[in-house]
Formats: C-alpha cells, sequence, structure tokens
C-alpha cells in the first residue's frame, strides 16, 4: 500500500516536471509499459493473501486511471504551451515595410544616347562606333590636316587639345572617324558616330577634360542644305518634343562651307523664356554644315560627284538639358545617389 502512495507522489512530480510530449511518454512507460513500475504491481498481484487482493487491486487500478488522467491533462497542457510557442515564433509582423528590390538603372548619358541612336536609325543611318572605326588616340592628320584646320589654326594648339607627339594626338572630336569611313566607303553614306572626346579645357560645371560628341554625316549625289535642314528638324521634334522648332543661325567651321549654329525652341518653356534658355527660348544644340569640298577631296570622295552634309553635337551637353543636371562632372562620377536618380 506504501509503495503505491509514494509511487502516485513519486509519478506526480515526474508529470509535473516534464517538458516535452516524449518526456511524458518516458514516464507513461515507466510506470505503464510491459515492464514498468505499476505494470510490476498488478502482475504481482496473484502473489497477495485472497482477502487483500480486492482492495489492493482497486487501489492499483485507482493509481493507472489517475496516472492517465494526468498524463492526458499534461499532453494537453504542454501541446497546447508549444502550439503558442510555435505562433509567437513564427508571427509575421504585416506592418513591416517591404523588402526593396533594388534595380540596376541606366546612366544619363547610356538612356539619352540611345534615344538619339534609335530616331537616327529610324531615317536609315548607320551607327559606328566601334574602336577599328577610328581610335580616340588618333593622327594629328585626321583630327585637324583631313578636316581642313591647318597647322597654325588655333583649335591645334597645346591648350585645346592633349598631345601625345608631334603627330598624335586625343580627338578633339569624332570627325576622324567619318574621314576614315569615306576612305574606306563608296557613297551613299549615312552614318552618326557617338564617341568619347578629349579637350583640355579648364575643368568647371560645363566642362570636362573628357566628353562625348555625336556626329553624323551624309554623303551622296544632290545632298544640299535642305537634307540638312529636313533631317535636323526630324532629330529636334523626336527628341525634344513635336511642337519643337529650329533656327539655323550662319556660323564657321574650317570643315564645313557653309556653316551653321542650330537652335532650338527651349522645350522647358516651349520659347518664352526661362532659366534653362536664360529667357531667351532658344537653345544652342548643335553645329552643322555642308561638307566642305577639300575635306571630301583629301577623303577620296570626288566633291565634283559627290556633296554632303554634316553636324556635331555635345551628348552631355544635351543630356545635362534633357534632365536638368547642371555639372557636368556628375556625368563622371558615377556616384550611385546620382546616378539612382534616372
Ligand atoms: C559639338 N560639335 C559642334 O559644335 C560642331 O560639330 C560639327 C559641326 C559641323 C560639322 C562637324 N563634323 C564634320 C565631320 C566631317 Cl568628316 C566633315 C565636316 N564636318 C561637326
Amino acid at each position: 500500500r506504501e509503495k503505491l502512495e509514494s509511487m502516485k507522489s513519486q509519478v506526480t512530480e515526474e508529470i509535473a516536471k516534464a517538458v516535452h510530449l516524449d518526456d511524458l511518454e518516458k514516464i507513461r512507460i515507466k510506470y505503464m509499459g510491459k515492464k514498468g513500475l505499476l505494470t510490476e504491481v498488478l502482475k504481482g498481484m496473484g502473489k497477495l493473501p485472497p482477502e487483500e487482493r480486492p482492495v489492493m487491486g482497486q487501489i492499483a487500478n485507482q493509481l493507472r486511471d489517475y496516472i492517465e488522467e494526468i498524463l492526458t491533462k499534461a499532453r494537453e497542457d504542454i501541446s497546447k504551451r508549444e502550439k503558442e510557442a510555435r505562433l509567437q515564433r513564427e508571427k509575421i509582423d504585416v506592418t513591416m515595410p517591404g523588402k526593396i528590390r533594388t534595380i540596376g538603372k541606366r546612366h544619363p548619358l547610356t538612356s539619352t544616347l540611345d534615344q538619339i541612336k534609335d530616331i537616327f536609325l529610324g531615317m536609315g543611318f548607320d551607327i559606328v562606333d566601334s574602336p577599328e572605326d577610328g581610335p580616340e588616340v588618333e593622327l594629328d592628320y585626321y583630327n585637324f590636316e583631313a578636316l581642313n584646320i591647318p597647322k597654325n589654326h588655333p583649335s591645334r594648339d597645346i591648350q585645346d587639345s592633349f598631345y601625345i607627339n608631334e603627330d598624335i594626338v586625343l580627338r578633339s572630336q569624332t570627325s576622324p572617324v567619318q574621314i576614315r569611313t569615306m576612305e574606306k566607303h563608296k557613297p551613299p553614306i549615312r552614318v552618326i558616330v557617338p564617341g568619347r572626346v578629349y579637350r583640355s579645357d579648364e575643368v568647371d560645371a560645363t566642362h570636362s577634360p573628357i566628353f562625348h560628341q555625336i556626329e553624323g554625316l551624309v554623303v551622296d549625289k544632290h545632298v544640299t542644305m535642305g537634307d540638312l535642314k529636313g533631317v535636323l528638324g526630324v532629330f529636334a521634334r523626336e527628341f525634344f518634343g513635336p511642337n519643337t522648332k529650329t533656327k539655323f543661325r550662319p556660323s564657321y567651321f574650317p570643315f564645313t562651307e557653309p556653316s551653321a549654329e542650330v537652335d532650338v525652341t527651349c522645350f522647358v518653356c516651349g520659347g518664352k523664356g526661362c532659366r534653362v534658355c536664360g529667357n531667351t527660348g532658344w537653345i544652342e544644340i548643335l553645329g552643322a554644315g555642308m561638307v566642305h569640298p577639300k575635306v571630301l577631296a583629301m577623303a577620296g570622295v570626288d566633291p565634283e560627284v559627290y556633296s554632303g552634309f554634316a553636324f556635331g553635337m555635345g551628348l552631355d551637353r544635351i543630356a545635362m538639358l534633357k534632365y536638368g543636371i547642371d555639372d557636368m562632372r556628375l556625368l563622371f562620377e558615377n556616384d550611385m545617389r546620382f546616378i539612382e536618380q534616372f
């Protein structure tokens, strides 16, 4: 009897201390399993004197029912507690901010160049922009001589161009590639040439020693100034907007005759006048003209048979106008705080 009593308090204590369901299972097996402590007692009943058997049997059965009962209770408590813990652990706070997917951004120069390329591709121009079509470190001949810029011309001064030596210079425009194109291909020629150019200007908000130009060249029979105005008008309306007007002001370049500087109506104020266009309503975006006959001849194109026009624009300047960037140096620093704004 004492044994059963002490077993009852012992099993109660063990169950109270159980933390996991399998602890309870171990306890159940310890007492109720095939070799369980209580199972042994129940088996030993047969050895008791007959008058004690019913009393002891009843106590033993009560103990078995008791153990089953508190085991079940304990199981419920533990599963409930573990379920609570799991819910707490796996709880999702839906008010947390989402993961921001950072996406790559195209540099403003790249997207501006792509837009310009598309416009001229749409007009049947080819893009000539691989290194073998013309190097950035160029012969003095292609950068000056072949463009009708004589030896003593001011733009050949050291303060305007980076000289490697007497005959080699960092190209100051992409025209050399057009000269090389004329040497290699018979007309008709319709190309635009984007590329990096170098000038030893002082560095400030609108000048950088490295910058980008896009030049265009058309050579064929009967090419006229009207073709030039038509092509540049389409470019201006496609790039700056359908109501954009163009103005051709007489100008001078050694490599074109006649030469012109081309303004477009300000795409910000539509021509009324604002900060961007300096209250003039017009913005100068490129220089152009009919290719000088001497330039054609030097490049192996007969000026008696063919004529052509050419133009050049500063890509950095156009991108800065379009996106309201006020310091050219921002285009070269690749600061993500700048680039990710586009
Ligand atoms: C930023 N560029 C400007 O202000 C002006 O650039 C210009 C103007 C006129 C013509 C050209 N290019 C050119 C090329 C050949 Cl092969 C022959 C004749 N001309 C570039």
